[in-house]
């Protein structure tokens, strides 16, 4: 592109050999003209040198599949939660889902919660989000031709909007993240406080080498919180179209859910061994429909140059793997836009790190990303999703929308929304509690856990006094 050179790996095999076993020399990232503003702390953005180590560090002890077990109790909370909405206001399916995904992210990064999706800093997070994608877009001229960045930093503000907008973002960005870590600190101080990435970064237990300054947690803290949500939330929605368009797959599942649950409770974590088509089709989805199409948002590049098949790829060139591409190669999927959970073996799923087996040919999808880059927020994400499907799955049924004539209104499979982190493009179904039982318990769990909560619908003293009490259960089991 441009003056810059571009390597699309569209073979899993390729993938493999140039982005995982070579990946001492192709996890940097390329060079982007935004991330020259504002203290470059975007770790999405960053090549990898000693901050991003410091960072990746401290995502990764936190995010490992142990660590992740430490937010269950948010996830199985927010859960109970998104069925009670989605019992009372099913056509707004997907604000539900949002608020759900952004709330765990939260309570994750700040011990916080969004008891509403009308909150303004979830507004704030989306607009931050949105006008940064576009900016990116503006300056990309920039990253073709780098010739032009000295030009544009001398235009002054006033003749220049797209710098008048970089430090309206910054600005922006920078007071979302000292508000949500000052109101974690307030809760910390107040006893409040329990899993949570700004409580442990407080806690200073890194060793001097790896401890990350003050704006270095700001921004770590407030990165995780924003990667988490738009991802889970899209990958939730695409799961809830393909159950509309797919109905033996949804009843297999139900078949499966109500055999091994019943509906005197709902599905756990701790269920996931025993739920192997529900594993597959938390696969399915995020091979079907993965956030990012053409790569991860921001690509990686070269830091040496290479040789491949007898060609020279040069230092400094971008190098993507193409998700889409990959996901839905019909050698490795026959029919791949075929929604078929049955692609994936129970004896597979089973494993907790089979999305991001470095043996990219062993893989279901390579939707979160490859190498040293891969995403370090797959174990919550493996969490959130089989707590959010099978949960939907046990308490309802999801079907097409019927038009006044009684005609299902049809859905396009393929409608995607055309933005960095993608999802489907709006659609309507029907949603439906499968049974006055599974009505009657969401009810019952729904106001048994609103008891937990504080006046203003945030995590209470009961709550993580219960919290406490499974983690230590949990503790004792290890
Ligand atoms: C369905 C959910 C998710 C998907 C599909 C997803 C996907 C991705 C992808 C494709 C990348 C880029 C990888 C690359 O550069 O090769 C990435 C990076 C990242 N993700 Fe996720 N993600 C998800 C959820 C999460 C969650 C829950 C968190 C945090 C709790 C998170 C935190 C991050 C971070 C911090 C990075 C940057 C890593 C780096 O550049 O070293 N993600 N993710």
């Amino acid at each position: 592109m441009g003056t810059s050179t571009m390597i699309l790996c569209g073979t899993d095999e390729v993938v493999r050999d140039l982005m995982e076993k070579r990946s001492a020399s192709t996890s940097r990232k390329v060079d982007m003209f935004i991330r020259t503003f504002g203290d470059n702390l975007n770790i999405a953005f960053r090549d990898n040198d000693e901050i991003w180590r410091k960072q990746r560090k401290m995502y990764s002890t936190r995010l490992n599949a142990r660590g992740s077990n430490n937010y269950i109790p948010y996830q199985e909370f927010e859960s109970v939660e998104l069925l009670s909405k989605m019992l009372d206001h099913p056509a707004e399916f997907r604000v539900h889902i949002m608020r759900f995904a952004t709330s765990i992210a939260s309570s994750i990064a700040y011990g916080l919660r969004f008891p509403s999706a009308d909150d303004p800093d979830i507004k704030n997070l989306i607009e931050w989000f949105d006008r940064t994608t576009a900016l990116g877009g503006k300056l990309q001229i920039a990253d073709w031709f780098p010739i032009f960045r000295p030009l544009f930093r001398m235009i002054p503000k006033s003749i220049n909007p797209i710098k008048q907008e970089v430090e309206e973002l910054e600005e922006l960005e920078t007071k979302l993240w000292i508000r949500h870590t000052t109101a974690a600190r307030a809760l910390i101080d107040a006893g409040k406080q329990h899993a949570s990435f700004v409580r442990d970064l407080q806690a200073k237990t890194e060793s001097e080498k790896d401890r990350l300054t003050e704006k270095e947690i700001l921004f770590s803290a407030g990165h995780a919180y924003a990667a988490a949500t738009d991802t889970q939330a899209n990958t939730l929605s695409a799961f809830v179209k393909a159950m509309a368009m797919y109905p033996h797959v949804q009843k297999e599942a139900q078949k499966e859910i109500d055999a091994v649950i019943g509906s005197k409770r709902m599905p756990t974590w701790s269920d996931r061994p025993n739920l192997p088509y529900v594993r597959a089709v938390v696969e399915e989805t995020l091979r079907w429909l993965p956030v990012t199409l053409i790569g991860p948002p921001m690509p990686h590049a070269l830091s040496r140059n290479e040789t491949y098949m007898g060609y020279t790829l040069p230092k400094g060139a971008a190098i993507i793997n193409c998700i889409w591409t990959i996901n839905n190669s019909p050698e490795r999927c026959p029919d791949p836009r075929d929604f078929d959970p049955s692609r994936h073996r129970a004896e597979d799923t089973l494993q907790e790190g089979f999305g991001i087996n470095p043996d990219t040919l062993k893989r279901p999808h390579t939707t979160f990303g490859v190498g040293r880059r891969v995403c370090p927020g797959y174990n919550v994400a493996m969490r959130t999703l089989f707590m959010g499907m099978s949960r939907i799955l046990w308490a309802f049924n999801i079907s097409h929308k019927l038009d006044a004539a009684g005609n299902s209104i049809p859905i396009d499979r393929d409608a995607i929304v055309d933005a960095l982190v993608t999802g489907p493009q709006p659609f309507e179904c029907e949603i439906e509690p499968r049974s006055a039982e599974h009505e009657k318990l969401i009810r019952r769990e729904w106001a048994k856990a609103e008891r937990e909560l504080d006046s203003e619908g945030h995590y209470g003293d009961e709550f993580f006094s219960r919290f406490d009490r499974l983690r230590a259960d949990e503790g004792e089991k290890e």
